[in-house]
Parts: C-alpha cells; sequence; structure tokens
C-alpha cells in the first residue's frame, strides 16, 4: 500500500503464528531497501477495547513508534477484514483511534505532542532545553525561526525555512541531522515552508528510512509546532511532495490526521523469510 506514496507493507500476523524482527523486515526491504519505507504487522490486539496491536519498522530494521500514513494503510485492511469503520488500534507510540472519513479519507487520532526534552527525546546535555525550541547545530539552510522538536510517538525537527523546501540539499544534511548526537533515537527531520495561516509546505528526511514522498507523523508535528510558535492555526494542510493531509491540533489536545491510502498489491511473503517456520 501507500499513504500519499510513502511506501507502506501491511503484513497481517494477526494469526499470531510468527514475530517479526527487525532482521526479518531488513531483509523483506531487499538490499537497495525499495520494497517498502515502513512495515506495518498486524498483530492480535494486546489491550482491551483495541482491534490489532500494530509493529513499526523501517526499512532500515528498526523500529518506529509511530507511521501517520501506515496506520491509514492499517485502517483500511482492518476496515475491509472486519467490517468496522470505527476502531482504536494499539502502537509503541500509544493508543490511536480510527476513524472512516468517507471516500477513501481516514482520519486518526494520532494522540497528544510531547515537548518536554527527555520526552522526544534529547541528549542529557541539551537538559537545560525546556521547551520545543533549540538551536541544532549548523545546516546549510537559512532558518527563519529557531528549530522546533515534538514526539508524536516518535521523534521530529522541524526546521522553518523562507524558500520552497525543494531547493534545499536535504538529502545531503538530512541524515546529518537524523544522527545528530543531540537526538539519542535519532530523528525524521522536516523542512517547513509556511505558505499561509492555514498552509504550511514541507518535505521530511525520515528516520531509519530517508527522503520520502509523503510522512503522516511528521505532518502532525509540523502542524503542532507552527500553531504552538504563532505561525499558523491549529487546523492546517499539510503539502508534502506526495500530496496533502489535513491535520487539526484539536483544544483537547489531541492532533487529527485525514488523508487517503492506496492498496497496491496483495500477496504473502516468501515462506523462507517469516521468522519462526523452518527455513
Ligand atoms: N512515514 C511515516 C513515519 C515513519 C516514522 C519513522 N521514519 C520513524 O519515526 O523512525 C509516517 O507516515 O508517519
Amino acid at each position: 500500500m501507500n499513504g500519499l506514496g510513502n511506501e507502506i507493507l501491511v503484513v497481517d500476523m494477526r494469526d499470531g503464528a510468527a514475530t517479526m524482527t527487525g532482521a526479518v523486515a531488513r531483509a523483506v526491504a531487499g538490499e537497495d531497501r525499495t520494497a517498502f519505507e515502513q512495515m506495518m504487522v498486524v498483530y492480535p490486539p494486546r489491550a482491551d477495547g483495541t482491534e490489532a496491536y500494530i509493529k513499526i519498522f523501517n526499512n532500515d530494521g528498526s523500529v518506529a513508534g509511530a507511521c501517520g500514513n501506515g496506520t491509514r494503510c492499517v485502517a483500511h485492511f482492518l476496515n475491509r477484514a472486519t467490517g468496522k469503520d470505527h476502531m482504536t488500534v494499539e502502537t509503541d507510540g500509544g493508543l490511536l483511534e480510527i476513524f472512516n472519513a468517507g471516500g477513501d479519507l481516514i482520519t486518526v487520532d494520532m494522540g497528544k505532542p510531547r515537548f518536554n526534552w527527555d520526552q522526544i527525546p534529547l541528549a542529557e546535555e541539551f537538559a537545560d532545553t525546556t521547551g520545543i525550541e533549540l538551536q541544532i547545530g549548523p545546516i546549510d539552510a537559512p532558518v527563519l525561526h529557531t528549530p522546533s522538536v515534538v514526539n508524536v510517538g516518535n521523534p521530529h525537527a522541524i526546521f522553518w525555512v523562507d524558500r520552497d523546501p525543494d531547493t534545499y540539499e536535504l538529502d545531503r544534511f538530512g541524515p546529518l541531522l537524523e544522527n545528530h548526537p543531540i537526538f539519542p533515537e535519532r530523528a525524521n527531520i522536516s523542512l517547513a515552508q509556511v505558505l499561509a495561516p492555514d498552509r504550511i509546505k514541507v518535505r521530511v528526511w525520515e528516520r531509519g528510512a530517508g527522503l520520502t514522498l509523503a510522512c503522516g507523523t511528521a505532518a502532525c508535528a509540523v502542524g503542532v509546532a507552527a500553531a504552538r510558535k504563532g505561525l499558523a492555526d491549529r487546523k492546517v494542510t499539510i503539502e508534502l511532495p506526495g500530496g496533502p493531509l489535513g491535520i487539526e491540533w484539536r483544544a483537547d489536545d489531541h492532533i487529527l490526521m485525514t488523508g487517503p491510502w492506496t492498496l497496491e498489491w496483495e500477496g504473502t511473503l516468501p515462506e523462507n523469510l517469516l521468522p519462526g517456520r523452518a527455513a
């Protein structure tokens, strides 16, 4: 599947017969890591009132606590499998409520943002950074305001730029920032250009996946950080290379993300790749 071009592999393990590992996810991604950008493994529910437990892997085999585009794809998969169009799923980043928003649109309540340095997380030596604003080492992109950091189930750093984000060498300095020592768990890196109070153009270098056409959690992070800095409204359209996502940071602090899903093909993983089964 894909979410605005963000390549998502949904793996149905609701039979609980096997457990996916980072090593297997990395192998399934292939040498060139092109098979998917995130893998969403759907396990039987663990928590009361949830439809499933979702484990998220990047195509480098690392685990992510949240994946907005992937959650919309899983929502379609579970909607088709169960007939339910309103459900709650568990992820490592928390419980997410999913709603059918009509047509091919899904709304996910991505929960509440976290801003404190130990929630991003940021390295100890930055512990005196109380808010989400902090200076991060030099990047060769003129930055309009102090960068923002926010956790929406996964860590994000946002650089506010005054030029089209497509005109920066994000593929060059993205990995430097992703792996900057300030981020002990690495970070997803966004360039954000505020075009209007309700419109922000964003381009993302993803932790563990690199440049993607869309990143739902980055859209959530940018929407929240822009509103908090007074750069935009609490309800915005985030324009990603793959298309727009609607973000609303509600008064109750929950972040709603609305966008499409696309089913590309269905099949089964090669038996010899499935962990826990005879190779
Ligand atoms: N593309 C995903 C983000 C995956 C996050 C992952 N890159 C990480 O946090 O390590 C999304 O739509 O939210």
